[in-house]
């Protein structure tokens, strides 16, 4: 049967391009179907309009303490019109140069939609048939709205990305990331923001000493954060949104968003006429080299049953067509994946927390924490605390976790994920002289 390409990959988000530039850069012969812009939910909603949103709340923080250093008190309000303007021209520039490395690649980038067709062959929303001996499935997830009455009242975070001015008053619904970088984003650039958390702590894949202390700088920020506190639909009022959730029936808000979760992108994708399989949840089962059940076809990222995190479907894919097309065998480890939750601080983590590497380990655990004002908290004494904490493990007292929450945090993790990758030990990083005055050296001198 005759082949149109070596491979076709359906969806242009971080892992389909990814994918498509390193199956193309070892010779093969790409299709690339993307209906929507370049980039998918990382650049078009995700990461970057976040990280820029992010960015400005933290200059908004730092202006906010510029009058209490002696600097001139001045008006912090933030023109959203303005800002926006800047975050999507630097969208827009990302945009231009994937198109440019698709084009200098070789990479054909099909506007169209996609669905198997049975193994080997993949139909274009424009009714087009190709047929290719591999097939990357790579389109990704999309918000889940919680089935209860006045859902379709609330936005998500992608209507969060279509705001061009912050709410007064705004009810964030959820406590896992999205939920939390939003919060604090919101508040740091001027809305009254109330969090309702299902669960007694916010983001609990995270060490529970950290988010006790993020909850308290959120507390102390001014945000309301309702925990153990179902909400059960959403009502328009007179000059409002109102919550339906214990404690709630006073509050009237602006805008409800609800950051309740993901849900993968395998709908219409034809996975039933190829015979893949899927989970409970619907997301596609791989293996650790990211092969389906089907032979020939291949999934990475948001849809698939990896960690929904950008590097890591990046990760996945390169890898993949490594092996595919470039005789290089190396599945990537699940393991000791570093990812940090854009908060005000930030906070971040690789490895086990205490309670897992408890749970592993027995009492053979050694846990040291730093818990400490930065020098510009203290200086404008702002309540704000950094939470460092090591995880060790062992009579040699491994490294299996680093905990960070804290100003630069986000920064500061990735050359420790590095060290602890490597099998580095408590002693170790006591060896290594601190840099100072930093925040960074509080994770070589804890004890
Ligand atoms: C608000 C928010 C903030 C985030 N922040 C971070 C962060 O700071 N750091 C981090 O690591 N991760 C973050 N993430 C997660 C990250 O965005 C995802 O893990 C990542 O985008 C997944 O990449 P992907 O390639 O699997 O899917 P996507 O990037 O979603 O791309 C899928 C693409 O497939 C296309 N598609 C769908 N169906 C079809 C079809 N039938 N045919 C053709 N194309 C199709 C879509 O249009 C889309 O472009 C965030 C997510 C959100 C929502
Ligand atoms: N900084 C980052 O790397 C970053 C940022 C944003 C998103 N992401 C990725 O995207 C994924 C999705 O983010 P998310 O925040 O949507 O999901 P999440 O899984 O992190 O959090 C979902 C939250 O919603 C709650 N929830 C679920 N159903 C609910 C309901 N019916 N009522 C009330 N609460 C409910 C859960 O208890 C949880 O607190 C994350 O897991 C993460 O991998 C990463």
């Amino acid at each position: 049967m005759h082949n149109d390409f070596d491979l076709i990959v359906v969806g242009g988000g971080s892992g389909g391009l990814a994918g498509a530039f390193r199956a193309a850069e070892h010779g093969a012969r790409v299709a690339l179907l993307e209906p929507e812009a370049l980039g998918g939910t990382c650049v078009n909603a995700g990461c970057v309009p976040k990280k820029a949103m992010w960015l400005a709340a933290e200059v908004a923080g730092k202006l906010g303490f510029a009058g209490r250093l002696g600097f001139p008190a001045q008006d912090c309000a933030l023109d959203w019109p303005t800002f926006i303007a800047h975050r999507q021209r630097y969208i827009t520039n990302i945009h231009a140069s994937y198109q440019q490395r698709l084009d200098k690649a070789g990479v054909a980038l099909l506007p169209v939609r996609g669905r198997l067709a049975g193994a080997g062959t993949v139909e274009c929303s424009n009714g087009v048939r190709l047929r290719a001996p591999r097939i990357l499935i790579a389109t990704g997830g999309h918000p889940v709205r919680p089935d209860m009455p006045g859902a379709e009242l609330a936005g998500t975070s992608d209507d969060f990305f279509g705001w061009t001015a912050a709410p007064a008053r705004v009810a964030l619904v959820g406590g896992g990331y999205i939920a939390v970088e939003l919060a604090g984003v919101l508040q740091a650039l001027g809305s009254a923001v109330s969090v309702f958390v299902r669960g007694q702590r916010l983001v609990d894949s995270f060490d529970a000493q950290l988010t006790a202390q993020l909850a308290e700088d959120y507390r102390q920020a001014g945000i309301h954060i309702h925990f153990s506190c179902s909400v059960e639909g959403v009502e328009k009022t007179g000059d409002g949104f109102q919550v339906i959730a214990p404690g709630a029936s006073e509050l009237v808000f602006d805008q409800v968003l609800l950051a309740t979760g993901r849900r993968p992108n395998t709908d219409a994708i034809g996975l039933d006429t190829a015979g893949v399989e899927t989970d409970r949840r619907g997301h596609i089962v791989v293996d650790e080299r990211h092969a389906t059940n089907v032979d020939g076809i291949f999934a990475v990222g948001d849809v698939s049953t990896d960690l929904p995190l950008t590097p890591v479907a990046i990760a996945a894919a390169r890898r993949l067509m490594d092996r595919l097309y470039g005789n290089r065998d190396r599945p990537l480890d699940p393991h000791d994946i570093p990812t940090v939750v854009f908060s005000h601080p930030p906070m971040g983590k690789v490895g086990l927390t205490e309670d897992q590497a408890r749970e592993q380990h027995g009492d053979d655990v050694h846990v040291a924490t730093a818990s400490f004002r930065p020098m510009l908290h203290a200086l404008v004494d702002s309540p704000q605390r950094s939470v460092f904490k090591l995880v060790c493990a062992g009579p040699d007292r491994r490294v299996v976790g680093i905990h960070l929450l804290g100003e630069a945090a986000d920064e500061i993790l990735q050359g420790f994920a590095v060290a602890l990758k490597r099998g580095i030990t408590l002693d170790d990083l006591h060896d290594t002289v601190a840099i100072h005055p930093t925040s960074a050296e509080e994770v070589v001198l804890m004890r």
